[in-house]
């Protein structure tokens, strides 16, 4: 029984990182289940009061329980399309299933309040992702707690169009008996084609071969050795259509895969084969398939799926009598949805005091989550700030990459935010250089997320919006910022994966002209030390600052006493100054002195400052 380890990292607004440890059992899928440790995100997020949820459509109960540890939960079912976006401002995250509409107008009256949309399944095609990330917003699902419903409805569906259970059915009801019309079609050693072998249409797979059938599988993402692993043969559209007797779609629903299935996929395929769909509606052209089906090409369909749920009543392929329907039922079983948790059968299990490896066994089996408390988990630590291992619409990053760079994603953002605070007039950033100098070779560096962090701190000290992982890049680009990065690769150890980093503004002015290095842009520069970001250069003068609470950077002519002074100022308003430096070009000339301050001084301590006569220019900056 092999055990999963899983790293989880906490980063909060102020970008301090928290670790913590969990281990679980595989489920009892044998696809691979996304390993939470593996693939993680930042969502940083800062929420004062308990958080609001909304749950839009069923949700398992065990899910309700947990989101209701952690925030008030509204379950408002059935909702209108107005009605949601409505209440959506008043929500901080919202979980739907596959039944309402994520659409950009619900993300437009969230007015920057929604912070995740959980989907509480596999398909996320009815969320508007671009519309999420245009708003920062996390999308997160539930990847693998439905795969083995899933599956198994397609071989519900696969067996009662080969037997014509559901048409025999609604004849006997009807007081018929008719043996010889229903004679069915054997299943073993047909072929079968799984269009789409990921994680439902593997398991469809290794069902369908116990069942006697030779499985092909079309899939161009999918990794020959997964298919080997069970002896499916993956092949091109082209072969897939004119071999199978039967075709199961298991593809999602993107641009590319709408109308899969059209007159000229139906003009290639074996006459007489019988399709079954629990993907989604949308891959079929639906008049199409009724074509194939009126002329005998198709000889049967199932479908879980339409391109409109609920289809309309006058839906000519819902009423076909070689058609068998079902309302989108593929994810729902009880332990799809609920929890079917270790610990419940281990407690089950103690008074029958079974020997360990049985318990294993039972325990391995039955340890499914349940698609509930899957995104609930999720949709309650990307609230908390944590990273999501399932986020649809942010790049993933490894939670030993993140562990390794959390000094620096706080060094970033502190950066940016110096930075833009030093341009005169705060605004007309367009050109931004980000230079990163490590030991380390240019494969060895993963800088999304400092390149997020940067875009963070130059954006959120100038406007409103909320800048994250998810939207850093679309705000970026919104406002015309070009960010572009630059390696530096220096000798030593690559121990540690940065020496420093430095952020340039060009084409500015600055409101503290010591800030521009000879290169005429703003220059901030930062290092670790001790763990801690610190500033070490302003400009061309070196400086050492820890960047904590805010700053005083001040040039005067190099001469005793000016830190005295200032210090005094400081003092007689009980301002408490954590760290300060000077840094001078040479002795007697002129120096920039650095001071770190636990609290923020008057604007009448600040002009005191300024009014010391070998003070020659000043800034106070926030961080
Ligand atoms: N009816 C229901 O209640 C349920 C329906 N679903 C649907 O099933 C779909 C698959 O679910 P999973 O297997 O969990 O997802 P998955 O992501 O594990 O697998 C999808 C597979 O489709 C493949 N694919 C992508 N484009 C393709 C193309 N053009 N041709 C062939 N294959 C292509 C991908 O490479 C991937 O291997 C979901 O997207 C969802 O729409 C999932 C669960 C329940
Ligand atoms: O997980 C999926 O993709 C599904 O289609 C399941 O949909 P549902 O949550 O049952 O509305």
């Amino acid at each position: 029984m092999s055990v999963i380890s899983s790293w989880n990292l906490t980063i909060s607004l102020n970008t301090t990182i928290s670790l913590s440890w969990r281990s679980s059992l595989p489920s009892r899928a044998s696809f691979p289940r996304p390993k939470k440790p593996k693939t993680l995100v930042v969502l940083a997020t800062a929420l004062g009061a308990k958080p609001t949820v909304l749950v839009a459509e069923k949700l398992g109960d065990a899910g309700i329980q947990l989101l209701k540890t952690f925030a008030n939960v509204d379950c408002s079912y059935n909702l209108s399309p107005e009605e949601l976006c409505t209440k959506i401002s008043l929500c901080d995250a919202l979980i739907v299933r596959s039944g309402t509409k994520v659409t950009r107008e619900v993300f437009e009256s969230a007015m920057g309040r929604l912070k995740v949309v959980g989907r509480a399944g596999v398909g996320i095609d009815n969320v508007d992702i671009s519309a999420a990330t245009e708003h920062g917003c996390l999308v997160v699902n539930a990847p693998t707690a439905n795969t083995i419903a899933a599956a198994e409805h397609g071989i519900a569906l696969l067996t009662a169009v080969s037997r014509n259970v559901a048409q025999a059915d609604a004849s006997v009801k009807a007081g018929k008996w008719e043996r010889n019309k229903y004679v069915g079609v054997s299943l073993v050693g047909k072929t079968l084609a799984v269009m789409g072998f990921g994680k439902v249409g593997s398991e469809v797979a290794r069902r369908a071969k116990g069942l006697g059938m030779q499985v092909i599988a079309h899939d161009p993402y999918a990794p020959a050795d997964r298919a080997r692993a069970i002896s499916v043969e993956l092949v091109s559209f082209e072969e897939a259509l004119t071999t199978a007797d039967f075709i199961s779609l298991h593809m999602p629903l993107t641009p590319a895969t709408s109308k899969m299935f059209n007159d000229e996929a139906f003009s290639r395929v074996k006459k007489g084969v019988r399709i079954i769909n629990v993907a989604r509606g949308g891959v079929i052209d639906e008049e199409a398939l009724l074509r194939a089906l009126d002329s005998g090409v198709v000889a049967q369909a199932a479908l879980d799926v339409f391109t409109e749920e609920p289809p309309p009543q006058e839906n000519k392929l819902v009423r076909h009598e070689n058609v068998t329907v079902t309302p989108h039922l593929g994810a729902s079983t009880t332990e799809a949805q609920s929890l079917y948790h270790l610990l419940d059968y281990l407690i089950w299990l103690l008074p029958f005091s079974l020997p360990l490896p049985s318990i294993g066994f039972i325990a391995l089996y039955y340890d499914q989550e349940g698609v509930a408390l899957e995104i609930a988990e999720a949709v309650v630590g990307a609230l908390k700030g944590e990273l999501a291992a399932t986020a649809v619409n942010a790049p993933m990053v490894p939670a030993e990459v993140l562990l390794e760079l959390s000094p620096y994603v706080a060094l970033t953002e502190k950066l940016g935010r110096l930075a833009v605070q030093l341009v005169a007039g705060g605004s007309g950033v367009k050109f931004v250089k980000v230079t990163y100098a490590s030991a380390r070779g240019p494969d060895d560096l993963d800088t999304r997320l400092l390149r997020a962090m940067v875009t963070k701190g130059l954006i959120e000290p100038i406007s409103s919006v909320f800048v994250n992982l998810v939207n850093a890049d679309f705000i970026a680009k919104q406002r015309g910022l070009r960010l572009t990065e630059e390696r530096i690769v220096l000798d030593g150890s690559p121990e540690k994966p940065l020496e420093f980093i430095q952020v340039r503004i060009a084409n500015v002015e600055s409101k503290f002209a010591s800030a521009i290095s000879n290169s005429g842009e703003i220059t901030v520069e930062g290092r670790v030390k001790d763990g801690k970001p610190h500033l070490t250069k302003v400009g061309s003068f070196g400086v050492d600052v820890s960047l904590e609470g805010s700053i005083v950077l001040c040039r005067q002519s190099d001469q005793p006493g000016i830190i005295g002074k200032v210090g005094n100022i400081l003092s007689e308003e009980n301002v408490n100054v954590n760290f300060m430096s000077v840094g001078r070009i040479a002795p007697g000339k002129q120096a920039v002195m650095t001071i770190g301050l636990d609290e923020e001084p008057s604007r009448d301590a600040l002009k005191k400052i300024g009014e010391i006569t070998a003070v020659e220019e000043f800034v106070f900056l926030k961080l």
